[in-house]
């Protein structure tokens, strides 16, 4: 007995390790089906039951808004013809998705429709031809067979859908004798479900435009060969030409060219591309050419990540979806019993009128129907989740989408959030006598070379311009030591580079040089080698373009905005006297752990709250809050994997059109539900009070099912598009700041003097709208102006400032609003768009 007992585990794990083997032997592929007959959450069931048995199917996904069934499979095992005529069997009309095609779905009705409302128009004319009225009958046994393949399939499986309650309501309309209400029953439902399938084209062209960004070939540059971009290998090198997509994410490493990086930012302009530029897969590669070295595989590249998280997106239900799913299940069969009771029961305890009994019956049955109700969640936040994704916001599922709506406060970090986190070196000093420069350049730079700290990279970057080159393999025990600095080991020394708490932890001899001394709006580092201070810098950073306009954007949506910063309080002071005195707290020197206490304190006092964040020391309070949003497709991957919502442009203005993008989904999903209920109580309603009319209980029933389809559709219209010219403009600008930021780089004359030019047509307005030049939009244009009108007189409105007052520095620091007015420092908006933005 035991002898058979102790077998059991070794043959399970001989079985188990069988499988395993054969499915690691498996080669996994997806297949994308356009399935017309999808149009309820009933039939997503059915679509799993059908397909999960089928051996060499490991993953079934079913979109329902786009009509879409993902199916992840083992082509040896089972073929994509096989997986169609499966779902074809039960009328589901499948077929497969040609790679790179936008979804093709039927334009035109099915003959079906066609017979069934021809026969129904030719029956009408049974008042000059009696016998006439059997072609409603006709009508309705030629648009009837997919209705009854699906609900034959629904009912095989002990599933209850919408088909049924129809058939229901037409043999019940046929039992009455009356076949012209039978006909129309037929093609109301027929014809209501084409029009949504045509509705919802527009939504699934914008998924397949997501999904079929990449190009499935790719040209290795060194033989000109073109091979599958799913066989390219990390580190091969890919020719891009003009106009070509970008295959694969990689770095530049020959050639220059200006990408267009919509389908990532959302933002249509140049970013211009050199040797050592990232690209990423699915951005367009405007002119020139490119070498492109590979950094990661096909499958992980952004733009797939992109792809798995939308598609998850869509599987993933919110709240609201299932509530409505739980009640579903219940539901359904409720009603059905409901019905019988209603038909069958008057009639026994002997009421007179049987035949309105049974139609009130019908009527109940087919209002019963919750479709419009069951869809008016999911199809409102595809569209918000296509919206989002298009204006270059990656939102991780339907219950961000609605969280984002309830938001009241939102928590900024500063580094790389609100600044644009791309540093300048303003001092670098040797203290003392113990180091060179030059040795100490090449020691930061080496440590800082392993660090992804925005400073880390300007620290470098200077050592570089000094013709010193890092060396990031000779440091040793390299740490990061959160919201300090860094440590590591070079040459047999004990180095540290951190602001003044590395400064207190590492060095026993605390005074700093005098020079750098009430420096303001700058953060100030040392570097202490072997206990000793030898080295201190100065490092400033400017606010992102839109950054003050973000934030009043969402004070008059009566959203409040906080900074969190693990940077000094005189940075954080700088921050805020550059955004106008727009926020409304700061909160400085942060370690990790006080960020996610400060966002759970605004949570428990304003209400749902959001932070936006870029940093490792971001990640921990992006997932206390309620949405946490990451910055950039270069900010930080732990802040991307924590956070709820990425944001992959670096437009900070998306903040605030996302919270109203949220606002407006709960919005629209509010009205689907109540238009769906309120339509059924309307018809039961007229059914009590007037009579029962089966017709219109159906014309209820579809019509309300399509106008949710399209009341959602609005969702996708508005959003990225929204802003139109004005965003032209922004982005004209914007490119024009990337070129004189690239011109600097090379000759700061050359920089000045080019944008310049530009600057003096400033006087006539915009290049691109004529509008007088004024808003932040045209930040670049002015910013060369300012320079030259310092000292002229300024604006006369000058928008009050909030005084800053710290108190303490690792805790809050709240600021009292006052209306005094900050000489100098950046309160007037003429200024202020001009230098700081
Ligand atoms: N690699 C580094 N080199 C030099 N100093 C660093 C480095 N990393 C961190 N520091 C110092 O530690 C401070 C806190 O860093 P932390 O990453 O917590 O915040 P931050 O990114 O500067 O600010 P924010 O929280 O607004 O993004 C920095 O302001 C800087 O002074
Ligand atoms: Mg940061
Ligand atoms: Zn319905």
């Amino acid at each position: 007995m035991t002898g058979s007992g102790e077998s059991y585990p070794a043959l399970e794990a001989s079985l188990l390790s069988d499988e395993a083997a054969a499915s690691a032997r498996r080669k996994w592929e997806k297949t994308y089906l356009d399935v017309l007959g999808v149009c309820c959450s009933a039939e997503v069931a059915l679509v799993e039951r059908l397909l999960a048995p089928l051996d060499g199917v490991r993953a079934v996904s079913v979109v329902v808004p786009s009509r879409t069934v993902v199916v992840e499979h083992d082509p040896s095992a089972v073929s994509q013809s096989r997986i169609v005529k499966v779902l074809n069997g039960a009328g589901l009309e499948a077929s497969v998705r040609a790679y790179g095609s936008s979804g093709v779905i039927g334009r035109w009705p099915s003959p079906y429709i066609v017979a069934c409302g021809a026969l129904l128009l030719a029956s009408s004319f049974r008042w000059l031809l009696p016998p006439l009225q059997w072609l409603a009958l006709g009508a309705a046994c030629a648009g009837a067979p997919p209705m009854v393949l699906r609900g034959f399939a629904a009912a095989s499986r002990l599933a209850l859908d919408i088909n049924i309650l129809m058939l229901i309501a037409v043999v019940g309309a046929v039992a009455l004798k009356d076949y012209t209400e039978a006909g129309v029953i037929v093609f109301l439902f027929t014809t209501a479900e084409w029009l949504e399938t045509l509705a919802c084209t527009k939504a699934s062209a914008g998924m397949s435009s997501l999904m079929s960004m990449i190009p499935p070939k790719a040209v290795l540059a060194e033989t000109g060969e073109v091979v599958n971009v799913r066989d390219i290998d990390v580190g091969a090198v890919i020719a891009v030409r003009a106009g070509e997509m970008v295959p694969v994410d990689g770095v530049v490493v020959d050639g220059q060219s200006e990408v267009d990086e919509r389908s990532l930012t959302g933002e249509s302009y140049p970013v211009p591309k050199q040797p050592l530029s990232e690209v990423w897969a699915g951005t367009l590669n405007l002119d020139g050419y490119i070498a492109v070295r590979t950094s990661a595989l096909a499958e992980n590249s952004t733009v797939a990540k992109m792809e798995r998280l939308v598609e998850e997106a869509q599987q993933s239900k919110s709240k609201t979806q299932r509530l409505i799913d739980s009640c579903a299940k219940y539901y359904t069969p409720a009603v059905v019993f409901l019905g019988a009771g209603v038909a069958l029961l008057p009639p026994l305890v002997g009421a007179r009128d049987a035949e309105r009994w049974f139609r009130l019956a019908l009527v109940l049955l087919v209002s019963a129907c919750p479709c419009a109700l069951v869809l008016s969640t999911p199809v409102a936040t595809f569209c918000a989740l296509l919206t989002a994704a298009r204006m270059g916001l990656l939102v991780k599922g339907g219950d961000v989408l609605e969280s984002l709506g309830e938001i009241k406060a939102v928590a900024f970090d500063k580094t790389g959030t609100i600044t644009r986190g791309e540093f300048t070196v303003d001092i670098f000093d040797v203290v003392g006598h113990k180091v060179q420069m030059s040795q100490l350049l090449y020691w930061i730079s080496s440590i800082e070379s392993k660090s992804s700290h925005p400073m880390a990279a300007a620290l470098v970057e200077y050592a570089q311009s000094k013709s010193i080159e890092p060396k990031p393999e000779c440091v040793a025990e390299f740490r990061i030591l959160p919201g300090e600095g860094i440590y590591g080991e070079i040459d047999g020394k004990r180095i540290y580079v951190g602001n003044k708490r590395v400064l207190a932890r590492a060095s026993s001899c605390q005074t700093v040089p005098e020079r750098m001394n009430g420096l303001k709006g700058v953060s100030i580092g040392y570097v202490i080698c072997d206990g000793d201070l030898v080295g201190v810098f100065s490092l400033s950073d400017d606010c992102r373009t839109g950054a003050a306009e973000a934030i009043r954007e969402l004070a008059s949506m009566g959203i409040s905005s906080v900074l969190l910063t693990g940077d000094s309080a005189e940075a954080a002071v700088h921050a805020q006297e550059r955004l106008g005195g727009a926020l409304e707290e700061l909160h400085s020197e942060l370690f990790p752990e006080d960020k996610v206490r400060l966002v759970s304190a605004v949570k428990a006092r304003v209400g749902p709250t959001m932070m936006v964040g870029d940093g490792m020391n971001d990640a921990p309070a992006l997932a206390m809050a309620d949405v946490g949003v990451s910055m950039g497709i270069s900010g930080s991957a732990a802040a991307m994997e924590t956070s709820h919502a990425t944001l992959m442009s670096s437009d900070i203005l998306r903040v605030p059109e996302a919270v109203r993008l949220g606002r407006r989904a709960r919005r629209t999903i509010a009205v689907n539900m109540v238009s769906s209920v309120a339509a059924k109580v309307a018809v039961l309603a007229l059914a009590l009070a007037w009579r029962p009319v089966l017709w219109a209980a159906v014309l209820a029933d579809v019509g309300t099912c399509l106008l949710v389809v399209l009341n959602s559709m609005l969702l996708l219209g508005e959003g990225g598009g929204r802003r139109g010219k004005e965003e032209a403009c922004r982005a004209t600008a914007r490119s024009l700041e990337m070129r004189r930021s690239q011109l600097a780089a090379v000759s700061p004359d050359a920089a000045t003097k080019s944008v310049g030019k530009t600057g003096g047509d400033a006087s006539k307005g915009c290049h691109c709208c004529h509008k007088p030049i004024k808003s932040p939009e045209h930040s670049v244009v002015i910013n060369v102006r300012v320079d030259e009108q310092r000292e002229g007189p300024t604006d006369a409105t000058c928008t009050p400032a909030k005084n800053v007052e710290v108190t303490g520095l690792v805790d809050a620091s709240v600021m009292p609003a006052s209306s005094s007015c900050v000489s100098g420092g950046g309160c007037c908006s003429r200024e202020k768009t001009g230098r700081n933005m």
